[in-house]
């Protein structure tokens, strides 16, 4: 890899030409300047059809994409084979000097919550692994942004042709699309969910399994389908998130003819350097009308038994992980109370110090999914999930985000999501069964979790 810091495009790209023919191999040209702020909704609504993304996360900085350079899919969970990958384009590539984390090339993407589902109609746009290198990536944190395009060019490439792309992708940022229609004038008309009480009765199955000492928890998920009367424009949906969740992490996946988005308040894991860190979420209670009740809600909820038995598995986990592949590990010694939308969770953050040679990938093979989307044992969790759930989840609660060239980056558990296909949304929402869970206050919980995507498909804010 070449870092061409202060050269020219122009430049650079001569640089790549002369590695093409070096290498006698296409190589990747990165390029990324800062621009004028641009209002990152218009700039994932920019190319309607293409494939495009975004995020932001919870010390709101925020990547869109549009268009793929390269992507980078494995079957089944292997995500080694997408690092190899990755290292390997990146050996063969030159890139002027990108110092915002978030800029520059990096590669955004996710996975499907279990290693070998059969996709439903929801999800079959939605490979087992699927990271892209953007073609067009804007990054934005603290009112500055940043454009980075990335290109492969071939040793026969006329660099005039791809300077005149260039300039038109500049164009093209400047330009500004009106947003779409209204979300309030539509309707949404949920369907009828047929396998609630089938729900119930697995709750009630895996308790007495649990009273027996044969499992310990179980993460069981619900999902609710609606229908529009009219084509719904995920960009304000994305919109309304991300104006009613300030706090987590809001994102966006476009491939193909579906849209999966969500606001999501737990982090999986943050590598910056070697420092490491993840935050148990789990246990959960409702948000109070008042101040006073919030504060109550919450005091229960920390002193809550089985909610903190909840709990109390995801961060033994996590710390056992971290404790493995990381040096001077902290857990925070009591859980804090995590506010988020309609509800408010127990929070345990875990940090670390990774040992020579593990990487961000690495850290989330072992770590999804962790018992606040999986259960105790994991994989005997895992199969209950399956032999339960009447549906796929798709990437549903699993890990979605990004890595960059050092390796940095970070991910998030995609919960309080759903997919948009026209005028259909798939909406997902679980919660943690353990040896005390009752059937009827999981049912409300779940609704409580659905809250966030319901709201903002009807373009409501929360309050
Ligand atoms: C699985 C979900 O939530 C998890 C994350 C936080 C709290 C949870 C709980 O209290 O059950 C769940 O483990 C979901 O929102 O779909």
């Amino acid at each position: 890899m070449i870092d061409k810091s202060q050269r020219s495009l122009t430049e650079l790209l001569a640089d790549g030409i002369v590695l093409t023919h070096e290498k006698n191999t296409p190589i990747l040209i990165s390029w990324t300047e800062e621009i004028e702020p641009i209002d990152m909704f218009h700039f994932y609504q920019l190319e309607d059809g293409i494939e495009r993304a975004f995020w932001r996360d919870d010390d709101h900085m925020s990547i869109g994409y549009s268009g793929v350079c390269e992507s980078f899919e494995a079957d089944s969970h292997d995500l080694e084979a997408i690092e190899r990958a990755w290292h390997k384009r990146l050996d063969l590539s030159v890139q002027s000097n990108a110092k915002e984390k978030g800029t520059g090339p990096l590669l955004f993407g996710g996975m499907s919550y279990h290693k070998n589902a059969k996709r439903d109609a929801f999800w079959t746009d939605f490979p087992t692994v699927r990271f892209v290198l953007p073609s067009l990536m804007v990054s934005s944190k603290s009112g500055r942004a940043w454009v980075t395009m990335n290109r492969i060019i071939a040793k026969e490439e006329d660099v005039k042709q791809v300077l005149q792309f260039y300039s038109k992708v500049r164009k093209k940022l400047r330009s500004i699309t009106p947003l779409g229609a209204n979300l309030a004038e539509i309707t949404w008309n949920p369907e009828t969910d047929q396998h609630i009480d089938a729900w119930k009765n697995a709750i009630s199955s895996l308790t007495s399994e649990m009273k027996e000492g044969l499992l310990q928890k179980v993460v069981l998920a619900r999902r609710k389908i609606l229908r529009a009367n009219q084509t719904v424009d995920p960009t304000m949906v994305l919109k309304q998130l991300d104006s009613n969740h300030p706090q987590g992490y809001i994102f966006a996946l476009n491939y193909g003819e579906s849209t999966f988005l969500g606001a999501t308040p737990e982090q999986l894991v943050r590598k910056m350097g070697n420092s490491l860190e993840s935050s148990s979420v789990a246990g959960t209670i409702q948000r109070g009308h008042t101040t006073k009740e919030d504060d109550r809600l919450g005091e229960e909820l920390l002193q809550d038994a089985k909610n903190r038995s909840e709990h109390d598995f995801v961060v033994e986990s996590i710390a056992q992980m971290f404790n493995e592949f990381c040096l001077d590990v902290s857990v925070q010694k009591t859980p804090s109370l995590l506010k988020a939308g309609k509800v408010q969770h127990l929070h345990t953050p875990v940090k670390g110090i990774t040992k020579e040679g593990v990487s961000l990938f690495d850290m989330i093979s072992r770590l999804h999914p962790t018992p606040a989307m999986g259960g105790k044992p994991r994989s005997v969790a895992v199969e209950k999930i399956a032999h339960h759930e009447t549906f796929d989840r798709g990437w549903y609660a699993a890990p979605i985000g990004w890595i960059d060239q050092e390796g940095d980056g970070e991910f998030a558990v995609a919960i309080r999501s759903g997919v948009l296909q026209g005028k259909t949304a798939s909406l997902y929402a679980g919660c943690g069964i353990v040896e005390a869970s009752d059937p009827a206050s999981e049912v409300e919980e779940t609704e409580l979790k659905f809250a966030p995507m319901l709201h903002a498909l009807k373009g409501e804010t929360h309050a």
